[in-house]
């Protein structure tokens, strides 16, 4: 996984105009995507995670929201880009999967009228080879009829074939980077193992990049190379799958570990993070908003953290200070810090 990155996103921020006022939702975002990697973005909801994606497709309303920083992707900048650079970039650099496809397909247009059209507005495949490209897709997205389906309307379909189908539209130009923001949330458990393996088994075929966004610690185990950790429009840490899982750092990520039911890393009763990601009107950047949910650590949630974060391991960054003290109240110790000798820390 050496070499350029596909996605170098450095120091993103992202406002919001709410009643007048212009209100941060995300803050000196650093993040990266090499080809062929998968990056899992994680975080509690309305921690930023969807503002980012759409930061990268440029989709929010220039008249309601400002980015700021700079988004590189293959080479292109996307901050302050126009329209119709987007035009270009958008399906051929990068495809994106949203979480209800429901709502992203339109439901008074044919399967193959929705695939060809997003084909119509590049160059990638020529025209005379829509009608077969539309029926290749479909069948490498795991449509057993593909002429059938071609044919139908997306009522027709059962949320798992329309999520195919979203997918097939996502790849349709060959994107180097496929964005999947909670691409199996809305769909039956059982078929959500299906869905992520037709997207790994496309990011590995085509050896795509991939920023897949989900708060369910057990895909991201299963999918991830790294991982990069939201909370209140912030990474408060990223490394790689291994680091996170291994050796998490920062309080954030160590309390979402021990609250998600799928890993193994837990072993005692559903742990729950007391309290809610804070609105955006009570964010201040400057310090380690998590902390403000740990009622032992209210002096450290006053403190500013710098912007800059630390590097404890190579690869491996967490924001602020706070990892090196935090400890659970009620004696419990992470296994993942036990196998590895480290549970002194949490002694
Ligand atoms: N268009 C918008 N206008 C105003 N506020 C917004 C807008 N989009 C997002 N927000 C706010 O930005 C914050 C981050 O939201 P975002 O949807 O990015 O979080 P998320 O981590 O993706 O959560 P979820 O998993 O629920 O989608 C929230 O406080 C949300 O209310």
């Amino acid at each position: 996984m050496i070499g350029k990155n596909l996605l170098d996103a450095k120091r993103v921020g992202v406002d919001f105009r709410i009643n007048g006022e212009w209100l941060t939702a995300l803050y000196n975002v650093d993040l990266s995507v090499k080809p062929g990697e998968v990056l899992a973005l994680v975080g509690e909801s309305g921690s930023g995670k969807s503002t980012f994606a759409m930061a990268v497709m440029a989709l929010h309303n220039p008249n309601q929201s400002r980015v700021t920083g700079s988004i590189m992707l293959d080479g292109h900048q996307i901050v302050g880009a126009t329209e119709a650079e987007m035009e270009e970039l958008r399906g051929v650099k990068v495809g994106m999967i949203f979480q209800d496809p429901l709502s992203a397909l339109n439901p008074l247009m044919k399967i193959s009228d929705q695939i060809q059209e997003s084909m119509s507005v590049h160059t990638i495949v020529p025209k005379e080879q829509w009608h077969d490209h539309t029926l290749e897709l479909l069948k490498e997205v795991g449509i057993a009829k593909p002429e059938l389906v071609a044919n139908q309307f997306p009522h027709e379909l059962s949320g798992g074939m329309r999520q195919r189908v979203m997918i097939a539209i996502a790849i349709a130009n060959e994107p180097d980077l496929l964005i999947a923001d909670e691409p199996t949330t809305a769909l039956d458990v059982t078929i959500q193992s299906q869905i992520l393996d037709l997207i790994k088994d496309i990011q590995a075929k085509k050896n795509i990049g991939v920023l897949l966004i989900t708060h369910d610690l057990g895909v991201v185990a299963e999918m991830a190379d790294s991982v990069a950790v939201m909370y209140a429009g912030q990474i408060v840490e990223r490394g790689t799958a291994k680091q996170i899982f291994e050796n998490p750092l920062h309080p954030y990520t160590r309390s979402l570990l021990r609250a998600n039911p799928s890993l193994d890393t837990i072993d005692d009763k559903l742990y729950v993070i007391p309290g809610t990601v804070p609105a955006l009107s009570e964010m201040d950047h400057a310090r380690d908003l998590f902390l403000e949910r740990v009622p032992w650590m209210q002096t450290e949630a006053k403190t500013e953290v710098p912007d800059a974060p630390m590097e404890p391991e190579s690869g491996h960054f967490v924001r602020g200070k706070a990892w090196e003290t935090f400890k659970f109240q009620d004696g419990y110790v992470e296994k993942t810090r036990q196998k590895n000798g480290e549970a002194k820390l949490n002694d």
